[in-house]
């Protein structure tokens, strides 16, 4: 399987310590980790810098949600850090994306790779009963995500983070090679902790996800290094 196309692991640690503590286990094997707020506003880029060096593909999930400018000049300096994946809120709209990707595009350096630009639509912990009633959105929250992808479309993003549910008519609406990646995942006997639009990962492949996202059922498991190979066989299946 292509590095690229591996579930990714959320590394949801507290510190540098505890996350590289739970990657020896893995004894040298190359993966796809997720670096998000936690782990990052601790440690920095001297993390992503030493992941990069054991060979890692990085998403670095810092969820960019700001005025135009603002996201545009952050992105810049987020293209020059050596990770493959970036994301925004596309709550920020349409010039806000735009930006996003322009900074993206600014900073990555002459004969490197732009990291995947991707929108995250509707967060997997919110239900549709929560996004009617908070965020005052008066329709579906299929309807609301499948928006939320055609304006990060329509602003040059790569794709989307979504829910399975959403996964099959954002390719249809989209287009195949426009990513839906999937938080959410959980094996059927994993509870569902905070997330409220869950599924298992050969059901995130049948239902049309491009990418998994998991944490908690392989970072909190008794045996991280045994759930992450359960993982990997339910999705290349
Ligand atoms: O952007 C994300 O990665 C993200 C978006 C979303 O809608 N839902 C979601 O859970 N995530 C992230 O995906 C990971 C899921 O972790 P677990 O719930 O532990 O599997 C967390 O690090 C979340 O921050």
């Amino acid at each position: 399987m292509d590095g690229k196309n591996l579930p990714i692991i959320a590394l949801d640690f507290p510190d540098g310590e505890k996350a590289w503590d739970f990657l020896s286990r893995f004894d040298g094997e190359q993966l796809y980790i997720k670096v998000g707020m936690e782990l990052y506003y601790r440690e920095g880029a001297e993390l992503l810098k030493s992941l990069k060096e054991k060979g890692h593909w990085i998403f670095l999930d810092l969820k960019l949600h700001d005025i135009p400018n603002t996201v545009q000049r952050a992105m810049k300096v987020l293209a020059g850090l050596s990770v493959d994946m970036v994301n925004v809120h596309a709550a920020g709209g349409t010039e806000m994306m735009k930006a996003a990707l322009y900074g993206l595009e600014e900073g990555t350096k002459a004969g490197k790779t732009r990291p995947t630009l991707i929108a995250v639509t509707q967060l997997t912990s919110t239900s549709e009963e929560q996004m009617q009633r908070e965020q005052l959105i008066d329709r579906s929250i299929d309807e609301s995500v499948l928006h939320y992808a055609l304006l990060a479309r329509e602003s040059g993003l790569d794709g989307v983070v979504c829910s399975a549910y959403e996964a099959s008519s954002i390719a249809k609406e989209a287009g195949s090679g426009f990513l839906r990646v999937t938080p959410g995942i959980r094996m059927s006997e994993s509870k569902s902790d905070d997330q409220k639009r869950i599924v298992t990962p050969s059901d995130a492949r049948e239902m049309g996800s491009s990418l998994i996202v998991i944490g908690r059922p392989v970072t909190q498991a008794a045996d991280p290094v045994f759930s992450y190979k359960k993982v990997l066989t339910e999705w290349e299946r």
